[in-house]
């Protein structure tokens, strides 16, 4: 088990992404006052590493430790929490809930598509968690079926959101250039994709994208590369299936249009699905018919959309969580993200298990412009502008930070982030054997294989609305999918989803201890190593194995033919009563009278 901080450890790696991997983990010690939840020696955790590259920007560090304070306050019942923060060394890591249970795409790929009914509640879910991130000002940008985890608690499966902030990390200007766009083909906004401002309508037309595939088991665009996938999203018209109800195809319809301008809220869209969900059902009343019929009219645009602020550096962005209202979002960055379309081709990559090419991408990161690389310095303390000129303006590189700044002091940025890392207590050093370093293993995913239920039974369908406090919408007559109403009216064929079994608990072990920090820990004197043997291919000449191999494979049939020749009746009825070898004999000379005749004539 590998430290990470002082007050985790280690143990089986879930899966890896693009930023980063996810690793089951264990508490070791209470964390301290700066986690949002200290949690208990002996709870599992998962902590998500971000990749070296990521951990060793310094733009990204010091956005990560801006966006702290964020990340640990979004709290929601269908939002994965996240818990701590660590920054250490070169390892940057986010502490979050554990979520025993398989993300939605692979649910997807296991179990098929949903009704239109599972679907709709499950993504009102979705939708109520983006609606409490918009109101504090974090859009998302990354939403899709692999950010999406089912929490299994008291047989229902929970949507669970997840990776809140990771894109705005990967595209800090630090990795990315100043015209890069930071999404998965399949599921990026028109807007995103050609570079525009992007607004939390861009969540809006991934839980649109979303809503479809968990309709149909595929997204709307697809095609052979990820510039295909995204022209698609500029131009195309998504295809009604047939099996998607009327009003259910106005909500996504509504969700998917490429003017962000005219898409609704992800308030309104929870409520216009719960609406949905209801009228759909074979139960559903006349009232409850024509509601979700007039679903439209719950689908207005969302007059205030959250926008994403500005990158690290500029002027007065500093702070993330700021909701500006759209078009007056103050001073424009030098980032220009007006600048030309120019998407450069990227190869199809990894094409999704369905086919899909991009359905199952990673987090994609696509230069979109001929920017060149710029330097970023990051934002500078309240009080200290004056030191070091017009730091932060993206697009002029060796500007940055020249004018006045005391060659001998540190960057404030350096203080800052020894600062954030002095907050961590460091890992005590410990012999690690490399053989049990699990950041040297590669990631096995461990997903709870599903239980095969009886279909219906299971619904997505969140929680109850009183387990959704703060963010309290108005109740919908009937929410909650109630009795009697389980079966959608427009029932289809599709298989329904399944229950997961919740993966086995890891017995709490005892918390390793550490030795204090002063003596350095005695290591015991390495036996002298065993000379080592030799092999019994020493000159590894190519072929040899395989040579021996044969052979014996040769010796192996003759020796069985002979067995069976002799003690089997095979002799007698071939009625030859030869020997095995003269019988042998003959199917030669046979064999090689063949040959010359062929070669005769
Ligand atoms: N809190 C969590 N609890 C349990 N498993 C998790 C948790 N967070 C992520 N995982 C799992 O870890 C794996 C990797 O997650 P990660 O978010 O890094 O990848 P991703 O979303 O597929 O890729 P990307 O980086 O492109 O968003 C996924 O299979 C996911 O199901």
């Amino acid at each position: 088990m590998r430290p990470v901080g002082s007050k985790y450890l280690l143990e089986e790696p879930l899966g890896r992404g693009a930023t980063g991997t996810v690793w089951r983990a264990r508490q070791h010690q209470r964390a301290g006052a700066e986690a949002a939840v200290p949690g208990q020696p002996g709870e599992t955790v998962a902590i998500k590493v971000l990749k070296e590259e990521l951990a060793s920007d310094a733009d990204i560090v010091m956005r990560f430790l801006r966006e702290r304070s964020v990340l640990l306050r979004l709290t929601h019942p269908n939002i994965v929490r996240v818990r701590d923060l660590v920054v250490e060394g070169d390892l940057l890591a986010l502490v979050m809930d554990l979520v025993d249970g398989p993300d939605l795409h692979r649910y997807l790929r296991e179990n098929g598509p949903l009704t239109p009914v599972a679907a709709a509640l499950l993504t009102a879910q979705i939708a109520d968690a983006l609606a409490a991130s918009h109101a504090d000002g974090v859009v998302h940008r990354d939403l899709k079926p692999a950010n999406v985890l089912l929490k299994q608690d008291d047989g229902r499966m929970y949507p669970m959101l997840t990776d809140f902030g990771i894109a705005r990390l990967a595209d800090s200007p630090g990795l990315t250039r100043t015209h890069e766009f930071v999404g998965t083909p399949a599921y990026v906004a028109p807007e995103s994709a050609e570079g525009r401002p992007q607004t939390s309508a861009v969540d809006i037309y991934g839980a649109g994208i979303l809503l479809y595939e968990l309709i149909t088991g595929r997204p709307p665009f697809s095609g052979g590369s990820a510039l295909e996938v995204l022209h698609q999203h500029l131009s195309a018209e998504p295809r009604r299936p047939s099996t998607v109800p009327d009003p259910l195809w106005t909500v996504i319809e509504r969700c998917l249009r490429k003017n962000p301008d005219e898409r609704p809220s992800a308030e309104s869209l929870a409520r216009a699905l719960r609406v949905v969900a209801e009228g759909v059902g074979v139960h559903a009343n006349a009232a409850q018919i024509a509601a979700a019929d007039g679903v439209g009219a719950l689908l207005a645009p969302d007059p205030a959309p959250a926008t994403v602020p500005a990158p690290d550096g500029v002027p007065g962005a500093a702070d993330p969580t700021t909701v500006l209202p759209q078009g007056a979002a103050g001073a424009p960055p030098a980032y220009d993200p007006n600048g030309a379309t120019s998407v450069l081709p990227h190869t199809g990559g990894p094409q999704g298990p369905d086919g899909v090419p991009g359905a199952a991408d990673p987090t994609t990161v696509m230069p979109q412009g001929a920017a060149g690389p710029t330097r970023v310095m990051p934002p500078v303390p309240p009080g200290q502008q004056g030191q070091h000129g017009q730091q932060g303006q993206y697009g002029q590189p060796g500007q940055q930070g020249q004018q006045g700044q005391q060659p001998e002091e540190p960057h404030p940025w350096q203080s800052q982030l020894r600062a954030a890392r002095d907050r961590n207590d460091q890992t005590q050093v410990q012999y690690l054997d490399p053989t049990e370093d699990p950041l040297r293993r590669r990631p096995q995913r461990q997903v709870a294989r599903p239980q095969q239920q009886p279909p219906q039974r299971q619904r997505p369908q969140g929680p109850p609305q009183s387990q959704q406090p703060g963010y309290g919408y108005p109740q919908q007559p009937g929410q909650g999918y109630p009795q009697g109403q389980q079966q959608p009216r427009y029932a289809t064929p599709q298989p329904q989803p399944q229950q997961y079994a919740p993966a086995p608990q890891h017995q709490p072990r005892e918390p390793q201890r550490y030795a204090p920090p002063a003596p350095e820990p005695q290591r015991p004197a390495r036996e002298p190593r065993e000379p080592r043997r030799r092999g019994a291919n020493p000159m590894k000449i190519p072929g040899l194995g395989c040579l021996k191999g044969c052979l014996f494979t040769v010796v192996i049939l003759f020796v069985a033919g002979w067995l069976v020749w002799e003690l089997s009746p095979l002799q007698s009825w071939i009625g030859t009563g030869k020997g095995y070898w003269a019988q042998l004999g003959d199917w030669f000379d046979t064999a090689t009278g063949w040959v010359k005749d062929l070669g005769g004539s």
